[in-house]
């Protein structure tokens, strides 16, 4: 694993030292927007109109942030208008690297897609990433404004108007976002990557009061923000799917299984059985990738062989309401 320092590329792990242990996430750089028209958007410059065959998704199977733009890809009908292409399961010295050389930027590695966007780029070389294979540059790498994006700017193309961030929820999926993404998201990292004890326990105690908490909104309503299936959902399912098949282990998230909680343990399987989201799901790159690339924390990568997991078993979530 390394970073872009002025374009040049260092092979380093993440420097919790000067942060008493504790693991903090680096905001993207790359904020630019797709709009209908090519107007810029809440961020960034215009210019990135939507448009078919025109975009091109970046992803790794293993990571929860690219798993969201994957299934926003999905689940709004985007899979003829943006190409996508996936990276190899381990990221080693050379971070993510791809199968064989990719045709759009000949790239082998997926920091030479960021040079090749800024040649000075510093900072950390993320998946996902949104390419622009007009301008040849990055559009985006932030995942939570990519499926803002997929949302809706490409509505009038594909005909597909099922809206995960609807006007009238907004300020709750807002609100519950913030803290899924500062408790669940990113806190199994803030767990995982901590070096010193006090940083993890802070970390893990953060995420299973947040979980036990979801648990309570989850006994009663059907989705995190009632009876709609909303952004926040998605969200906190790409950290649901991997939790224990990894982070319960290798990230030390041990308190509890989301197995053990009924509630969390059903949503999820709802999720999961969701038409198109199973293919999204491949556990097997998702247990060698963490295992595999985080030497600091598995040095020898040994891949454990469990658990055993079945998200197509039933699920009881008819109980509650859904929106029609
Ligand atoms: N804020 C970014 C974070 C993306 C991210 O951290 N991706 C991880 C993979 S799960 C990555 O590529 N890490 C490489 C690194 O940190 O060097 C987003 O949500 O899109």
């Amino acid at each position: 694993m390394g970073v872009l320092v002025d374009g040049e590329w260092k092979d380093q792990w993440y420097d919790t030292k000067s942060t008493g242990g504790r693991f903090v996430r680096k905001d993207a750089a790359f904020r630019n927007w797709i709009t209908p028209d090519g107007s810029a958007g809440p961020t960034g410059v215009s210019g990135f109109k939507a448009e078919a065959g025109r975009y091109h998704l970046f992803v790794s199977y293993a990571c929860p942030w690219a798993h969201r733009t994957m299934i926003f890809r999905k689940l709004k009908g985007l899979e003829d208008l943006i190409s996508l292409s996936a990276v190899q399961p381990l990221m080693l010295e050379n971070g993510w690297e791809f199968p064989e050389t990719d045709p759009l930027t000949g790239a082998n590695y997926a920091w030479q897609i960021y040079v090749k966007a800024n040649p000075g780029h510093s900072g950390r070389a993320t998946v996902p990433i949104l390419w622009d294979k007009h301008q040849n540059t990055i559009v985006s790498n932030e995942s939570s404004e990519i499926i803002r994006m997929f949302n809706s700017a490409f509505n009038d193309l594909t005909g597909n108007k099922d809206d995960y961030y609807p006007e009238d929820l907004r300020s709750s999926i807002d609100e519950i976002n913030s803290r899924v993404y500062d408790a669940v998201n990113n806190g199994v990292y803030k767990s995982g990557f901590a070096t010193t004890q006090e940083a993890y326990t802070e970390a893990v105690t953060a995420l299973f009061d947040m979980l036990d908490e979801l648990e309570v909104i989850l006994s009663n309503h059907r989705y995190l923000t009632g009876h709609r299936l909303t952004e926040a959902d998605w969200r906190l399912f790409t950290t649901l799917i991997r939790f224990d098949a990894v982070y319960v282990g290798h990230f030390k998230c041990n308190i509890r299984r989301i197995d053990d909680y009924p509630n969390l343990s059903n949503y999820l399987r709802e999720l999961y059985q969701i038409e198109g989201i199973a293919e999204t799901v491949d556990m097997q790159t998702i247990k060698q990738h963490y295992y595999g690339s985080h030497e600091t924390i598995n040095p020898h990568r040994v891949v454990p062989v469990g658990p055993v997991l079945d998200f197509d078993r039933p699920h009881d979530r008819d109980r509650l309401q859904a929106a029609a």
